[in-house]
């Protein structure tokens, strides 16, 4: 997306960056499920089994019921960019609201600082091309998004189902290539320890060449968010 601008500084909510990366990287540190995939660039985590068999069906039932073409921010489903088709499930859902839960204890982030939890489904030749999860300066929305719980500090997402083909998450600038497997919790902090947001994190969501895919994703911020 957009190049930073001179003129706004990138380091915009470092402090709250620094925080809540710190807080993370503490909490799964100590948590022997918790698998840091190798990379020097990112922060990133696998969880195993963090959702069962039987949640991800419910889930993957939600978002079917709700499913709607994804926007994100001021590009559109026609564009191409993201064709997946999202669903806001219901943050009032008492399990929605278990899973939401589940995920603020195990990263140890204050709830109010997560986003309401996205589901999205892709079905064959849908995708999420290549992308920053954090806010750049140069957009629209940033002046908004800046007011309303600051830059994205944490992305949580979660693999639903067994994709026939293709729909891997890739983080394009590492070289790395995850696999959908069920249940898979993958965590990233968005910056780096010092609080700057990191353009290493640029990854895309696969287009899928068989069956489909299905995730929920939770962005959090730096402070709390409305
Ligand atoms: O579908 C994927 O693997 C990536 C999704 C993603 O990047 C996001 O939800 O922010
Ligand atoms: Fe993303």
């Amino acid at each position: 997306m957009a190049s930073q601008s001179p003129t706004i500084p990138a380091d915009r909510d470092r402090l709250g960056l620094m925080k809540v990366g710190r807080q993370v990287r503490e909490r799964l540190a100590a948590n022997p499920t918790a698998y840091r995939v190798p990379s020097e660039e990112v922060e990133l985590w696998a969880i195993g089994d963090f959702m069962s068999p039987a949640e991800c069906q419910k889930m993957r039932d939600l978002i079917d019921a709700t499913a709607k073409p994804s926007v994100v921010f001021d590009l559109d489903y026609s564009s191409g960019y993201r064709t997946s088709y999202s669903g806001n499930v219901d943050a009032n859902d008492p399990f929605v609201k278990k899973i939401s839960r589940r995920i603020d204890d195990l990263l140890d982030i204050e709830s109010s600082f997560g986003e309401t939890i996205q589901g999205q489904r892709y079905m064959p030749g849908q995708e999420f091309q290549p992308h920053h999860d954090w806010f750049h300066p140069d957009t629209t929305y940033w002046e908004l998004e800046m007011n309303r719980g600051g830059q994205r500090s944490i992305t949580a997402m979660a693999f639903l189902n067994h994709v026939e083909g293709g729909g891997t998450t890739d983080f394009t600038e590492l070289g790395i290539s995850i696999e959908p497997k069920p249940g898979v919790l993958l965590v990233w902090n968005n910056a780096k320890p010092d609080g700057i947001t990191n353009p290493a994190t640029i990854h895309a969501g696969r287009p899928v060449t068989a069956g489909s895919k299905y995730i929920i994703t939770k962005w959090y911020r730096t402070k709390a968010w409305y």
